[in-house]
């Protein structure tokens, strides 16, 4: 880990489409001691929560800048429409983030990264929205179609997530519902209306991994037990999900339910930022 040596320029607030909330922030470590060892790295994308309703990719900054500075790997936070207003709805945030990760992969070489090893680390909504685009491929494949005009390499986009991490995540609204009832009013149903159906068919967990283009990366999924705003079962059904049903990568699955913290609070430990790197640095080990 070159802690140290390395500068991290930030991008900020690049467009990646026309709405002024459509924007990433992109840090990209140089090494100012010797351009010309200067080596493409991989570029690891973080995907902030708020429950469809609030949040903003500075939430995920320190995280982002931690990983950076200490793989001098790229680092893409990205912002996406939120359910402020009645006419944003889903599927606007899956298809913003869809749309994001698309533009990432698209313009590797302008800012000199690598596309053919990107990472998703989602926090909360944001670890829904990683599972959507891999559960539920329709989303980048429209997406990725769109900006990059071939579907085989639409099919190379898929290949190039080389690993997921979930943060405190949720994967099931219906079970989420059952559990926090007041939530339906607070967030579900200003981002998805009132229609039942629609919980289920937006959820990953609803979604045979039979669907996915590729198969599905290295996945972490991580939870505190001090999480007060959901439940661990979120994560431990996910778990469970993907491990009996799904091919994985090198059979790669792992729940992490040692880290402290609150939903919030968790981004703040050091064992959090540490079990991050570590998972990225491990599947960077294997190529
Ligand atoms: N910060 C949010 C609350 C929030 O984000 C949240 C609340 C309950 C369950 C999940 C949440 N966030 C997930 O992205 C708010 O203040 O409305």
């Amino acid at each position: 880990m070159n802690q140290g040596m390395c500068e991290l320029k930030l991008h900020a607030d690049i467009p990646y489409s026309s709405h002024p909330q459509q924007t990433l922030d992109l840090y990209i470590p140089t090494l100012h001691n010797d351009t010309s060892t200067k080596v493409p790295t991989p570029i690891v994308i973080l995907i902030h929560g708020g429950a469809w309703v609030t949040g903003d990719k500075k939430d995920l900054e320190s995280l982002g800048k931690f990983i950076s500075s200490s793989t001098n790997f790229a680092v893409a936070l990205i912002n996406y429409r939120i359910s402020k207003t009645p006419e944003i709805k889903h599927p606007v945030h899956i298809n913003d983030v869809a749309a994001a990760i698309s533009w990432i992969y698209l313009n590797s070489d302008k800012y000199s990264y690598r596309n053919d090893r990107m990472y998703l680390v989602g926090h909360s909504i944001g670890a829904f929205l990683s599972a959507q685009l891999v559960f539920i491929p329709e989303y980048l494949i429209n997406a990725a179609n769109s900006y990059l005009k071939n579907t085989e390499k639409t099919k190379e986009l898929f290949n190039s997530i080389r690993g997921i991490v979930g943060i405190e995540g949720i994967y099931d609204i219906p079970s989420l519902l059952e559990r926090w009832p007041d939530y339906k009013k607070k967030f579900v149903e200003p981002a998805f209306g009132t229609d039942p159906e629609v919980y289920k068919s937006a959820s990953p967990q609803y979604h045979s991994c039979n669907d996915a283009v590729t198969t599905i990366p290295p996945y972490l999924i991580i939870h505190s037990l001090e999480d007060e705003l959901v439940d661990i079962d979120q994560s431990n059904n996910f778990y469970e999900y993907v491990k009996q049903n799904c091919k994985v990568d090198e059979g790669w699955v792992k729940l992490e339910t040692g880290i402290k913290g609150t939903h919030y609070g968790i981004l703040k430990e050091k064992e959090l930022e540490l079990g991050v790197v570590e998972f990225i640095l491990l599947r960077e080990a294997k190529i």
